[in-house]
């Protein structure tokens, strides 16, 4: 079994120009496994800490001074790396050593692994098959945390091209509506500026209504009919405009405030008019109870936690308890590490709630998510749209067509 025998770490930059955490695991003198921590723009309260006191470089000088510790682990043993940044870390959050350093080591200690072993990653994460390709989501128009003001507030709406019948299939229809998105765009703003936001979603000056109503028509445009070919989907992150003090979901950007009843039945109404297939926080992070009514109201929607669950197997159990979310993101950087993640996968499988892998808005090359995605049984990715971090993500699914062990999209 590949041992780690030499651990390198880093400052790199993120696709936002901030720095953030790349490490090398080597293995057996030879295999280099790298991974390169991502960071978040709307963050859950109860995130790991990326960096001990927000600095990058105290992340990498608490690795370095703890770099020996991880030679000799088994690299294919996510536990063993986990036990080992648990020994040194005692904190819920990573705190100590940083959330960065627990996602890079873990990722690149499986990377080298699988290089050692000469099986694709997601393999060796899940020897057996089923395999199949998650739904890519793709971020078409957007405002909230990931662009300027203008914008809606809502964060992400999103295409789901139910109807594809393989991954190549779906990406090109994603990117077909993007396209067309923009036509719909321009024709009511001459002026608009193909402004995109962290993800490469449109940026439009338009209110979310506005939003939905032009996603909706590219669609239509594209000749797909809505629900069937081609779904819908939204991140409200409505978190990032929930005002804690005044129990108002404040959508500054257009004027409205709407107290949690209201919000109920706004986003109810857009899983109805818009035959949403999946909406994603659309209550704040700490609001159980109305997940529990919106997952209840809208059976045929995936109602997902993101800062809700926070990737944290805990968070699970009490979403279960409450009959919260049929649907969960998986980001391993909200996690910690990646058999935290793994936990996690676990119980939301075992509860039935399907999972969701997700890029975060900050974002490098690395390409790991896919893999992860399809050892996790995801049924969607989130991988953003355009843009060479996003887009490589995508390929990287593309290339996974090559070994012929993944079949279709996961419908289950
Ligand atoms: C990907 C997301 O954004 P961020 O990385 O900014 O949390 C999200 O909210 O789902
Ligand atoms: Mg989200």
């Amino acid at each position: 079994m590949p041992s780690i025998t030499a651990v390198r770490g880093r400052i790199v930059f993120n696709s936002r120009g901030s720095k953030t955490i790349e490490i090398d695991v080597v293995t057996d003198n030879k295999f280099i496994g790298r991974a390169c921590a991502p960071s978040g723009a709307s963050v859950g309260r109860l995130e790991a800490q990326s960096f001990p006191e927000n600095k990058p470089e105290k992340a990498l000088a608490a690795f370095n001074t703890n770099a020996k510790k991880f030679i000799g682990l088994q690299a294919e043993n996510p536990q063993a790396v986990f036990d080992t940044l648990r020994s040194i870390d005692k904190t819920d959050n990573y705190s100590t050593i940083g959330g960065s350093v627990a996602y890079a080591l873990s990722i690149a200690a499986v990377d080298s692994a699988a290089r050692a072993l000469n099986v694709p990653l997601f393999k060796l994460l899940k020897p057996a098959k089923p395999y199949k390709f998650p739904f890519p989501l793709g971020n078409i128009l957007g405002g909230g945390a990931h662009a300027g003001p203008g914008t809606p507030d809502i964060q992400e709406i999103l295409a789901c091209p139910v109807g594809a019948k393989g991954i190549v299939e779906a990406l090109e229809m994603n990117f077909k509506v993007h396209a067309e998105t923009r036509k719909v765009i321009e024709s009511i703003d001459r002026r608009f500026t193909y402004g995109r936001g962290d993800e490469g979603a449109w940026a439009p000056n338009v209110n979310n209504d506005q939003a939905l109503e032009i996603v909706e028509k590219a669609v239509r445009n594209c000749g797909y009919t809505l629900g069937k070919d081609m779904a819908i989907g939204i991140d409200f992150a409505s978190s990032s405009f929930w005002d804690e003090k005044n129990n108002v979901y404040n959508y500054a950007r257009q004027g409205i405030k709407r107290d949690t009843g209201e919000q109920i039945e706004f986003a109810s109404r857009l899983v109805r008019d818009y035959k949403l297939v999946y909406a994603e926080d659309p209550v704040h992070e700490g609001d159980f109870e109305s997940m529990a009514v919106l997952t209840k109201k809208n059976q045929k929607t995936l109602v997902t936690g993101d800062d809700m669950l926070v990737t944290n197997a805990g968070k699970v159990r009490e979403a279960v308890r409450y009959g919260a979310c049929s649907g969960a993101i998986l980001k391993v950087n909200q996690a910690g590490s990646l058999y935290d993640a793994i936990k996690f996968a676990e119980e939301c499988s075992k509860n039935n709630i399907r999972i969701i892998t997700s890029h975060r808005s900050g974002e490098s090359v690395d390409s790991h998510i896919s893999h992860i995605a399809i050892a996790t049984g995801s049924r969607m990715i989130k991988t953003g749209v355009l843009g060479g971090e996003r887009v490589a993500k995508l390929n990287e699914l593309v290339r996974l067509t090559e070994y012929d062990l993944i079949e279709g999209m996961n419908n289950t």
